[in-house]
């Protein structure tokens, strides 16, 4: 495999909470989970060129601070826990939503570490990256792990499953859903039982954070209220975004089609395999 190969595109793809419970409250303010992870084929885009200063560079066109964007402070993390003397430019190409509960931001870094790993030949294993990505943020092990898991803890205690795949529609209403702000809120549900995954796989599935979030943006209500016109629907994680679930792409897309002019949305294929990882496979496959 080339370097110029290696350089990019790299995908970085969201996943949808297929179920998400809030089974108490930790010492360290953090909330124990339960949730189902799930892959979609919808993914933002990264590419690296190595450099022999030592320099981390961020080409995007986010209007916030390149220090403060989790693909740098990634990189930052890897470099200084591996003492690579190498650096990086990296170009981010954004295409998912932000703030919509579906994890891009969290899927950059756990691209830009596994890239990474590979390019300044690391060779830390998934186990020790996903504990890296950990400091991060809580969504980050699902990525480092890429196979869809039902998840425990604060998402870090992984056990792989195959839900079905399927297309999915998602509607992304036009608000920014801060995850910290959901989890203070005094009203938010944190005493759900903890049951099993062989309970939980054969039950209906819904959002502990649903219903406080529809509360305080109306956007997120009405978009859940068209949807569930449609066929039976949830938030992702914290929000602001809403799903359901269809056989085909054609009648996913026929929904899409009906929405009201203020929604946006968008139509995928859940994938139980994330597609980084099919990626990183291939690469393995050709070395
Ligand atoms: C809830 C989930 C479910 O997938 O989804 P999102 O809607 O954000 O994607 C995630 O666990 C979010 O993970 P992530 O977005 O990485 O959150 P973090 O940066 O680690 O946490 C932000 C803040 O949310 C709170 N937090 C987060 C996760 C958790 N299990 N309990 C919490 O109480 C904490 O106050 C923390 O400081
Ligand atoms: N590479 C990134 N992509 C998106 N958001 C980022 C990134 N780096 C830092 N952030 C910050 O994280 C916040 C939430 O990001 P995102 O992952 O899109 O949301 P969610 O956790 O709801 O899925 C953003 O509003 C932004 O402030």
């Amino acid at each position: 495999m080339t370097q110029a190969t290696l350089s990019g595109p790299w995908l970085a793809p969201a996943k949808l909470n297929l179920f998400l419970y809030v089974t108490g409250r930790r010492a360290d303010g953090y909330h124990d989970l339960q949730t189902l992870f799930q892959f979609i084929d919808c993914c933002d885009q990264l590419y690296f060129a190595l450099n022999p200063t030592g320099a981390i560079r961020l080409n995007s066109d986010l209007d916030f601070p390149a220090e403060d964007n989790l693909v740098v402070k990634a990189a930052r993390l890897l470099q200084q826990h591996c003492d690579i003397k190498q650096g990086v430019s990296i170009t981010l190409d954004k295409r998912l939503p932000m703030g919509g509960g579906i994890g891009g931001g969290s899927s950059n870094a756990a691209t830009t570490l596994l890239v990474l790993n590979q390019l300044w030949q690391c060779q830390l294993n998934l186990e020790q990256l996903a504990a890296l990505g950990l400091q991060l943020g809580a969504d980050l092990p699902i990525f480092i792990h890429g196979h869809s898991a039902f998840a425990e803890g604060v998402g870090e205690q992984l056990q792989n499953v195959d839900p079905e795949e399927k297309w999915y529609l998602v509607l992304h209403p036009d608000v920014h859903v801060s995850t910290p702000s959901v989890f203070q809120h005094p009203k938010l549900p944190r005493n759900t039982p903890k049951r099993s995954w062989n309970e939980l796989k054969s039950s209906d599935w819904h959002n502990d954070c649903q219903e406080i979030v529809a509360k305080v943006y109306p956007e997120v209500a009405q978009a859940l209220g068209w949807l569930l016109e449609y066929a039976p629907s949830r938030m992702t994680g914290t929000g602001s975004c809403v799903f359901a679930a269809f056989d085909t792409e054609r009648e996913a897309l026929a929904v899409l089609n009906k929405r009201p002019k203020n929604l946006t949305g968008f139509v995928c294929k859940s994938c139980n395999q994330s597609p980084l990882h099919q990626q990183l496979n291939q690469i393995k496959n050709i070395q």
